[in-house]
């Protein structure tokens, strides 16, 4: 497996998203198995593959959302199960179906997270001003999240996922289900916030490698089977899904 390696002498910066070792099993299936990788400050890493490959899995036992069967997950150093608190400070995770908070108003929701993290009032209001404006999400903002369209539904959770400032961002297909402006938008506000975050985002769409990312994990049946950069996948789309059939082991259909 290739790692990617630092440019000449630069310092190598520091991990803020590690997998080592993960593994979750449900009976005797392993929906991850010996997952290990490390995601280092200002890396925007697509996590890629097929559908059932581990992604989803794997992010919710970055996130602390799940216990591993055998394994350790750092954010920003933190251990998710045994520091927990000091990890999810600096970690904002975006579900791989947003906030299912249907009868909420986006303002009601943002205040309720901003509360639950226990921030002060006055950073609240200042941080749910400029989510609500980063997000574009003035227009929308007094109406239930229930009745909102999906593009907009992934913006209050984009909003709420950067509310109190995370170093950390591990978005689970942001992209899904949303048409293709929408999809063009939340790709230049991921490009935007690659500036000065790490980001993790899972997809089984090449393209999105493509259009934000400058490594790639890849997952296939629970296992990591390919860890570098983007362009040693394949510089064009037909390398690409070579590849892709490669590392899935996917029979070509006659
Ligand atoms: N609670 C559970 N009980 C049993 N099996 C599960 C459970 N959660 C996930 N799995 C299985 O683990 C495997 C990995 O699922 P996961 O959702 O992590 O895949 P994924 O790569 O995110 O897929 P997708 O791209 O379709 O979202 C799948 O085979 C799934 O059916």
């Amino acid at each position: 497996m290739s790692m990617p390696q630092p440019a000449g002498d630069a310092p190598v910066a520091a991990p803020m998203i590690e997998a080592e070792g993960l593994s979750k099993f449900y009976g005797d299936f392993a929906a991850t198995r010996d997952v290990t990788f490390a995601i280092r400050q200002g890396e925007v890493a697509a996590f890629l593959g097929p559908n059932g490959a581990g992604k989803s899995t794997t992010m919710k036992l970055l996130t602390g959302y799940l216990s591993p069967s055998s394994g350790v997950a750092k954010i920003a150093g933190y251990n998710t199960s045994t520091d927990r608190i000091e990890a999810s400070k600096r970690l904002g995770y975006l579900p791989e179906n947003g906030p299912l908070y249907p009868d909420m108003t986006p303002r009601t929701l943002l205040k309720f997270f901003g509360q639950a993290r226990g921030m002060a009032a006055s950073r609240l209001k200042n941080r749910m001003e400029d989510v609500i404006d980063q997000c574009r999400l003035e227009t929308v903002i007094g109406k239930p999240i229930g009745k909102l369209s999906k593009g907009y539904r992934q913006r209050v959770g984009m909003a709420q996922v950067l509310l109190h400032e995370p170093d950390v961002l591990i978005l689970d297909e942001p992209t899904a289900g949303l048409d293709p402006n929408q999809i063009r938008e939340v790709r230049k506000l991921i490009r935007e916030l690659g500036e000065t975050k790490t980001v993790l985002l899972s997809t089984h769409i090449l393209q999105e490698v493509e259009a934000m990312c400058n490594r790639v994990v890849f997952i296939n049946e629970g296992r990591v089977v390919f860890d570098g950069l983007p362009a040693e996948l394949g510089s064009d789309p037909a390398a690409l899904d070579a590849k892709f059939h490669e590392l899935t082991g996917a029979v070509e259909s006659a």
